[in-house]
């Protein structure tokens, strides 16, 4: 039996910063990451792959629901073609779990795979502006995990965290928290997590519903940059997302080329970081949000 990792959590949340924990811990094993994004331009495949590590990309769309029949077969070339020890699923930050849990259990793909972990990274910092503007939604990746991994708690007083740590118990009484500043998570921790996973639930998920109405707002834009910019300029334009004429920004992510190197930046529901970057690119960018403009955004990037 194959097994499989599934790393959820809302977009930005530390997913792909997770898994890569993941991998040190299966560096010697037969591993394969499916990265699942949004964007019609895979961004967080480069970091993974620069690492010598399989990663298979699927865009354009979530794993589960629109691309769904293109997962199940990318599960089963990867079957046919790698034959794995493991495989990691990385969802888009807007998939709803339980269809993604759905997906292993019913396709007949619970005769070559098991599903060995489910976690959720929860972003701390945005924890409860997500959840009060996507409730439901957001509740499906939280309630059907088995482990909730708190990410950036670091960043906030005590008593936030344990008032996030409340509102998840009540939430998802059965998972088993975690929160440690990631700096300090070591292989031990992570093995733990992975080995000591409780999967007793998965037959009674909840669902929710209303995904479509949800998701008829979501859009991202995509866009190949060849410009150099310096990091003054990129944090000049992130600056500007948050300006309403751009839509909602949740989320955007980019390799790009500046005269000091490669570099990348990260924005997250507001607060970004711009830094040096380890991964060569042609220069590559994705913005997901509600409602965006795309021409206005892909102004602000030319
Ligand atoms: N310091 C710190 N930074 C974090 C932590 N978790 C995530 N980040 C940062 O948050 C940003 C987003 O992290 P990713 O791992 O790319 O998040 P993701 O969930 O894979 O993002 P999407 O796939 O785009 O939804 C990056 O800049 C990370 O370095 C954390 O616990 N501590």
């Amino acid at each position: 039996m194959i097994k499989v990792d599934i790393v959820s959590g809302f977009l930005g949340a530390g997913k792909t910063t997770f898994i890569k924990k993941i991998l040190e811990l299966y560096k010697d094993k037969k591993v394969v990451l499916i990265e699942n994004e949004f964007g019609e331009v895979g961004i967080d495949g480069d970091l993974i792959k620069k690492d010598g590590f399989e990663v298979i990309e699927l865009q354009s769309g979530c794993i589960c629901c629109s691309i769904k029949t293109n997962f199940i077969d990318s599960i089963n070339k990867i079957i046919k073609d790698i034959n794995p020890e493991y495989i990691i699923v990385e969802p888009t930050g807007i998939g709803l779990l339980s269809d993604i849990i759905g997906i292993f259990k019913n396709e007949d793909l619970n005769k070559i795979c098991s599903i060995n972990s489910l976690i959720t990274v929860v972003d701390s910092m945005n924890y409860i502006d997500m959840i009060e503007d996507l409730g439901y939604f957001f509740e499906d990746q939280i309630i059907n995990a088995s482990t909730l991994i708190l990410s950036k708690s670091q960043f906030l007083e005590e008593k936030e965290v344990e008032a996030i740590i409340k509102s998840l118990k009540k939430l998802n009484k059965n998972a088993y928290i975690l929160n440690k500043n990631w700096d300090n998570l070591s292989i031990e921790d992570v093995k733990n997590i992975l080995n000591n996973d409780d999967l007793s639930d998965l037959d009674e998920l909840y669902h929710f519903e209303n995904y479509s109405e949800m998701m008829k707002d979501m859009t991202s834009v995509s866009i190949k940059v060849h410009k150099k910019y310096s990091k003054e300029e990129i944090s000049e334009i992130l600056d500007k997302l948050n300006k309403i004429e751009y839509g909602i920004v949740l989320r955007g992510k980019g390799y790009l080329n500046s005269d000091e190197g490669n570099i990348e930046f990260n924005y997250v529901n507001g607060n970004f970081t711009v830094q040096k970057s380890e991964v060569k690119s042609d220069g590559k960018l994705c913005i997901i949000g509600k409602n965006l403009d795309k021409n206005e955004i892909n102004n602000l990037f030319s």
